[in-house]
């Protein structure tokens, strides 16, 4: 069964003004005084990856990494549930709209993006790369997204968790979101179709990070969870944006961005700490799960959710790199939010470190981002972004390793959670202490070689962790010197290195001893 485009309520490519005309005349949304249109997304305000399904078919059987992050859904289940999803959209009012992920058409997907709202139709226009003119005469698409968030499953027929789903079917090449608003379903979708593709059929590794390049066309890449700081970090005036979540580096050297636009968190936002951001929020702007004092966007008032958004088209932001392509990445940085307050704010990795790190994915889910999770925890999530990484992580590392040879990219760990003690005692790291050690990475400021008088080996987890680094105080950068109890320190770092290790043993197989001896250095007293 298809949708019949036919009947009178099919909108086509509608611009971003007339989709929020028809969101403001439903009751839908509001305009707030910047222009932008603020809605909320309803009963979910975060991923569920829980409720996050892959088809399980010849295509993808033997293929991926199946278990809790990729789960199985039989085909018949997906043919129920997509022929009931079209009786459900029969009749009403739907938007569509072609767009490209993708920014090297070499390795692009053609999107049809098919919603029940328009303001998720204005979502698509905003994350995705907008079609020239010429392309939409005859716009031959590869994937179809279905959004109806009215639409509610029934376990019993269509075999899900719960009500709502976002499914991937990559023999339909397509991908059903149900039950839920929340508009990042849409573009982790895709994403996640080419992290499955991109490396099973171009040799490209896709990751989740952002990426931005600087006056000598060095390119930089930071790696991290959702809310870890990549949109956040990206944004930097002094260095042309690539995009702010999703890339491919390919065998030729280049990052390309997959996206066309930014999906930032915008909780406690205020313009002189990330004026990037909060300049990008005027007409064309989406915000979701925001609260509207007289107009205004109180950014401090979380009671709806911690993963207040802001989507918006990446012309918003001055400073950006047209078309989305870098070249040459000289510095990687991996974004850790822990939430044990016992990692180095910052620190160099050997490539055997990165390796390990990359595998590991240690870091906190940011309160919001997933539903169900209201204060940071600390988790692994292999590559930063395991809830979008199909493969094996180690395929991924795999890759990864080899490109930071070929390159001789510098790898830095950023902790850009907490300091001082752990998540509750101590407090998260500053922005601008967080920006201070980019920037004097970005500007050759921190010294890339290991030197003693530099450098101090950290006692636990072996990471050389710089003693200077321009604007910030040297105490900061020793997370033990930051907690007013070494004993209680180093209990909380041990208590760490072993759970890096527990988690690890699932790779031992996969890893060789040089990576292995990339992680932790001790793990008890
Ligand atoms: N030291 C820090 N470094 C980076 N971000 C920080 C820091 N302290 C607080 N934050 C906040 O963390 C959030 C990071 O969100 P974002 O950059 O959108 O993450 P991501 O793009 O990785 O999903 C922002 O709200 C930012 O203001
Ligand atoms: C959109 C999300 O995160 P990110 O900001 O990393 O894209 C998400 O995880 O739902
Ligand atoms: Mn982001």
């Amino acid at each position: 069964m298809s949708l019949n485009t036919s009947n009178s309520n099919y909108f086509q490519q509608m611009t971003p003004k007339k989709l929020v005309e028809i969101t403001i005349k439903k009751g839908q949304g509001q305009l707030t005084n910047s222009g932008s249109l603020a809605i909320n997304t309803g009963k979910f305000t975060g991923r569920s990856p829980k409720d996050r399904f892959i088809v399980e078919e010849d295509i993808t059987k033997g293929v991926l990494n199946w278990g809790e992050i990729n789960i199985s859904i039989s085909s018949e289940n997906y043919r129920k549930l997509k022929d009931d999803i079209l009786k459900y959209l029969e009749g009403k009012e739907i938007y569509t709209r072609f767009a490209n992920a993708g920014a090297l058409k070499k390795y692009q997907l053609r999107l049809e993006v098919i919603t029940e709202y328009a303001w998720s139709n204005l979502f698509a226009y905003n994350m995705f790369i907008r079609p020239e003119e010429k392309e939409l005469e005859n716009f031959r698409k590869d994937w179809t997204i279905i959004d109806a968030p009215g639409f509610m499953a029934d376990p019993g027929v269509h075999g899900t968790r719960q009500s709502n789903f976002a499914i991937l079917s990559f023999s339909e090449k397509t991908v059903l979101i149900g039950g839920t608003g929340y508009t990042g379903e849409i573009k982790k979708g895709i994403f996640s179709a080419l992290n499955f593709i991109l490396p099973t059929e171009h040799d490209v590794l896709p990751m989740h990070c952002s990426a931005n390049v600087g006056k000598n066309k060095d390119t930089a890449i930071f790696f991290g969870l959702s809310g870890t700081g990549k949109t956040t970090l990206s944004a930097d005036p002094n260095r042309k944006l690539v995009g702010d979540d999703e890339h491919g580096w390919t065998p030729e050297g280049q990052i390309f961005n997959f996206e066309g636009g930014c999906y930032a968190k915008v909780i406690d936002l205020d313009k002189k700490s990330e004026p990037d951001i909060y300049n990008a929020i005027h007409v064309g702007a989406l915000l979701e799960n925001v609260i509207i004092k007289n107009g205004e966007v109180d950014f401090k008032d979380i009671s709806i959710t911690q993963n207040t958004r802001v989507s918006y088209p990446i012309n918003h932001i001055d400073n950006i790199q047209v078309p989305s392509v870098g070249e040459n990445p000289e510095n990687i940085f991996f974004l850790t939010a822990d939430a044990f307050g016992v990692l180095p704010p910052v620190s160099k990795l050997t490539k055997n470190q990165a390796a390990y790190h990359f595998i590991s994915g240690y870091t906190s889910k940011i309160a919001g981002t997933e539903a169900g999770i209201n204060e940071p925890v600390p988790s692994f999530s292999a590559c930063f972004g395991e809830p979008f990484m199909p493969l094996h992580p180690t395929i991924y590392a795999e890759m990864l390793s080899e490109k930071i040879e070929r390159s001789d990219a510098n790898v830095w760990l950023i902790n850009t959670g907490w300091t001082g003690g752990a998540y509750g005692v101590g407090s998260r790291i500053k922005l601008e202490y967080t920006r201070a050690m980019v920037n004097a990475i970005l500007d050759g400021k921190l010294d890339k070689t290991y030197s003693y008088e530099k450098y101090h080996i950290h006692s636990v987890f072996g990471v050389a962790q710089p003693r200077s680094c321009p604007g910030v105080p040297d105490k900061v950068l020793s997370p033990r010197a930051t907690w007013d109890n070494d004993e209680a320190y180093y209990t909380a770092a041990f208590k760490l290195s072993n759970a890096f290790r527990i988690n690890f043993a699932k790779f031992e197989s996969y890893a060789n001893e040089e990576i292995r001896r990339g992680g932790p250095q001790r793990f008890d007293f």
